[in-house]
């Protein structure tokens, strides 16, 4: 009884003290909100709910652009979200207004994962600071140059291994893919590689892979915080912390093995060079070079550069099944330009227009990140004539890029030769801003090109490919998270 009574009073504090807060927030913030962009009319304490809701967002805010306009806002919770929609806009706000909206938000789960350090989820001259560190160093070790070109092959051909091992048999090209990207990342944080089939390695992927899909439903604790205390992990925030914990541990492994072999004169990986830093910094405390921020970076760069590029791997191999047309075609410019006696390389990219524009057609209909991530604004400022308040969650829409019919003829079509002129030169490619806009650019862009190119003509080079059933094509729909991934599918790879 007693019990009973000291759990129901629990509960109806919980209540009480969300309902204050959470009023005293909407009434705050609605206060602050006058002339912010237009959006539609909030309901009373729910905001925009309806529009956070829908199964289908890109599909929404498609809608909400054609009625307010380049910029709009909408509410929810004690949160202002202003969506930038359009080349224009998006370039006005993240190049020339760049200075102000290049901060991340704070999120609930952002600041339990990266607690403000990392370059994905830092702000301000802390994020600028590590964001120039990391281009250096990972650039000082090939970092999408062409002397990145032999680590790379090595991985190249560990995939070709796997994908000829299926002898034909329809197989799910997802885990060869991430293996292989995140190899490459290893190769230049830690300076070594990891076996297909290496347990510990896959379930490293495994938990990561988790973590993307679990990111899109804790979205909500950043708006309601305070949902956080209900009892059992309704929005699996509790498992995606678990989980994230399990892989720094991994990173902290490496770390750990790094500090016991350091050796000053020899410095060949990220994390020596980060390492050797840190020697520099002792004993200042303003510095960037914490073992907090060595863990979260890796994590981060890691992360990043294996779900986006192994996903972009997934999306083009999904396209090539549909149009085998298309699949000819490049093998037709493989066979002119490489033959199949020796492997591709990077120096056959500017003989091969076609492919390049596979590629880039690619970037542009997948639609990795859709919506980028969120960005926050420094402090309050005017935007075209419209308020926006400090704390404000930014969202560059690339979709509304990506599938503008001003930009892109009928957009929904996939169509590589939208990129080739009449001279067979490439074309209108700088309009596929698929790695986002401005300071928070993507710094892995040049890296996921190459590694595009050369895993995909090497593909095409040694095998054909079919789909499981040729009577029933795989969906082409994708599942938007915190990327856009293809639906699971499998294929089989035929040795030419
Ligand atoms: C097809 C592959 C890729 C796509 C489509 C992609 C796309 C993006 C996008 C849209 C952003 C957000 C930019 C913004 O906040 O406005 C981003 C950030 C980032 N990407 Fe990539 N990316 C890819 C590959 C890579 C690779 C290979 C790396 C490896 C190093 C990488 C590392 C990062 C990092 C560290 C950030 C955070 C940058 C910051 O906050 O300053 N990405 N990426």
């Amino acid at each position: 009884m007693w019990i009973q009574h000291t759990v129901s009073d629990y509960l109806y504090q919980i209540v009480l003290v969300s309902t204050v807060f959470f009023l005293g927030r909407y009434y705050i913030g609605w206060r602050r909100w006058s002339n912010v962009p237009p959006g539609p009319q909030p309901l009373p304490f729910l905001g925009n709910i309806d529009y956070f809701k829908s199964n289908d967002q890109l599909q929404t805010f498609r809608k909400l652009r054609k009625i307010f306009g380049d910029v709009f806002s909408l509410r929810f919770g004690g949160n202002l979200f202003i969506v930038f929609n359009g080349y224009e806009a998006l370039k006005e706000a993240f190049v020339r207004n760049g200075d102000i909206f290049s901060d991340r938000p704070k999120t609930y789960i952002m600041e339990q994962i990266s607690r403000g350090r990392g370059i994905s989820g830092s702000s301000g001259a802390f994020w600028k600071e590590t964001r120039a560190f990391t281009i250096r160093a990972l650039r000082e070790f090939g970092f999408g140059k062409q002397s990145m070109e032999s680590k790379l092959m090595e991985e190249v051909d560990a995939f070709l291994a796997v994908i000829g091992n299926t002898n034909g048999e329809p197989f799910d090209i997802r885990n060869t893919s991430y293996t292989s990207v995140s190899n490459v990342i290893c190769s230049l944080i830690f300076g070594r590689r990891f076996e297909h089939g290496d347990k510990t390695f896959e379930s490293v992927l495994d938990l990561l892979d988790q973590n993307f899909k679990l990111a899109g439903q804790t979205g909500i604790l950043g708006i309601f915080p305070i949902l956080r205390f209900l009892p059992g992990d309704l929005f699996g925030a509790k498992r995606l912390i678990k989980n994230s914990g399990k892989i720094r541990k991994f990173f902290l492994d490496q770390i750990q093995c790094h500090r016991a072999n350091f050796d000053e004169t020899n410095i060949h990986d990220f994390t020596d060079a980060f390492l050797k830093e840190q020697r520099k910094h002792l004993g200042d405390t303003s510095t960037i070079f914490t073992d907090n921020n060595l863990t979260t970076l890796i994590g981060n760069v890691f992360s990043a550069g294996t779900e986006t590029t192994a996903t972009g791997i997934r999306w083009a191999v999904l396209y090539l099944l549909h149009y085998r047309d298309i699949q000819d075609r490049l093998r037709q410019e493989i066979d002119q330009v490489i033959g199949r006696s020796r492997m591709p390389s990077i120096s056959d990219k500017q003989n091969m227009p076609f492919f390049e524009a596979f590629i880039v057609e690619v970037l542009r209909h997948a639609n990795i990140a859709p919506l980028a991530l969120p960005h926050g604004s420094a402090c309050d400022t005017m935007f075209r004539g419209f308020f926006i308040p400090r704390g404000s969650i930014l969202v560059p829409n690339l979709d509304s890029i990506l599938n503008d019919p001003k930009l892109f003829s009928c957009p929904e079509t996939f169509c590589p030769s939208r990129f080739i002129d009449d001279d067979g030169k490439l074309t209108g490619c700088d309009k596929v801003t698929a790695f986002s806009v401005g300071r928070r650019l993507c710094p892995g862009e040049s890296l996921a090109k190459m590694e595009l190119f050369l895993f995909l003509t090497s593909l095409i080079q040694n095998f054909r490919l079919l789909p499981e059933d040729p009577t029933c094509l795989p969906s082409l729909q994708g599942i938007v998270g915190m990327t856009k991934t293809p639906k699971p599918f499998k294929l089989r790879a035929i040795k030419l």
